[in-house]
């Protein structure tokens, strides 16, 4: 998964893309102690949706709490909120401590308003670890700390455009190693490039990057709102893990194991049929206690 130093004479070897396994994934969950309490578990702040987008609030929130962490705190506008508590009465909208933050989802960076770009202002600046999704991920310039992009195809198109690149979202799609690895090496961050297969990767430090990727067993996920699920699930786990965020190698760990439960809780959700966004959201703690207890059912 880790690569070796680079040669000074040939350049940098290619990237050794390591499949994320069932034994990598449950190697991070983490099951609460007799002396945990919520706070000690993980709390993840989440800034999501908007006017415009308000059930995105409702599924990142879903799909984090239901992948186990100590408590969701959501600042946000007043409908969304509204949605967020009906769904989740258990959710805190008052701000306080958070050890990660989840920001972006069901947001448009083109319509944002002051007091959303205030919140995320609040959630970049004080180098907490970060998920960034769609409507955020033109902040990128502003991380403080350690941050996980989430970005589909068209969305990574953009981020790179903006940066000076000349790519579209087919190229992206036909090589998404390579884009996701610039993408990473330009923004500093570690980039989640979603997909069928999704590739997770650290930017080149020292001639060592780390890189995962997690092929989804079909494709029943691509349905609206499934990224915002995917947001959800990876914050919970960064979250409880925040401790360990700022190593790289941790940090591609955490977002890899993200994606996989959220691939595997789509599967064990359609049965070989459809699903819907709230389904995959609801099958997680299955694949979690899975991946928790070792054991392969
Ligand atoms: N219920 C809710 O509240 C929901 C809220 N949602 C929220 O909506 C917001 C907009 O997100 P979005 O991805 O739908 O559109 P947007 O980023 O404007 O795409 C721009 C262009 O990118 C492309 N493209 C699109 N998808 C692609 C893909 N998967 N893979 C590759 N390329 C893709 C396509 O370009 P084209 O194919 O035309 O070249 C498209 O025209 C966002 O905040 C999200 O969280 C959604 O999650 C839905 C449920
Ligand atoms: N063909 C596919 N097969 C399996 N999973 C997919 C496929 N296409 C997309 N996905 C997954 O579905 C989710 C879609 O996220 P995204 O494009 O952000 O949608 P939305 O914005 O509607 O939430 C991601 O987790 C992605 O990995």
């Amino acid at each position: 998964m880790t690569q070796a130093p680079s040669d000074p004479v040939s350049g940098p070897e290619p990237t050794a893309w390591r499949d994320w396994s069932e034994l990598a994934a449950a190697e991070c969950v983490k099951v609460p102690g007799a002396d945990d309490d919520k706070y000690t578990r993980g709390v993840l702040g989440v800034v999501t949706g908007s006017a415009e987008f308000p059930g995105a609030a409702v599924l990142g929130v879903e799909a984090a709490v239901r992948t186990g962490l100590g408590m969701v705190r959501y600042l946000g506008p007043r409908r969304p909120s509204r949605l967020v508590l009906q769904a989740r009465p258990e959710v805190v909208t008052v701000a306080g401590r958070v050890q990660a933050w989840l920001i972006g989802s069901g947001m448009n960076s083109a319509t944002r308003t002051e007091s959303a770009g205030e919140l995320l202002a609040h959630a970049l600046d004080d180098g907490t670890p970060v998920v960034i999704d769609a409507g955020a991920l033109d902040l990128v310039g502003r991380v403080t700390g350690p941050a996980v992009l989430t970005p589909h195809a068209g969305e990574l198109a953009t981020l790179l455009t903006a940066a000076g690149f000349e790519v579209d979202r087919r190229a992206i799609a036909a090589e998404p190693e390579r884009w996701a690895e610039t993408a990473a090496d330009s923004t500093g961050c570690v980039v989640l490039l979603k997909g069928r297969v999704t590739h997770v990767c650290s930017p080149l430090r020292d001639g060592v990057r780390t890189a995962a990727r997690i092929e989804a067993p079909s494709s029943w996920a691509a349905t609206a709102g499934s990224g915002d699920v995917l947001g959800g699930v990876v914050g919970a786990v960064v979250a409880t893990h925040a401790d360990e965020a700022g190593d790289p190698a941790r940090l591609v760990a955490l977002a890899a194991t993200g994606a996989y439960v959220h691939a595997w809780a789509a599967d064990r959700a359609s049965n070989r049929g459809p699903i819907a966004a709230l389904d995959i959201a609801a099958a997680v703690p299955r694949i979690i206690a899975r991946l928790a207890s070792g054991s392969a059912d």
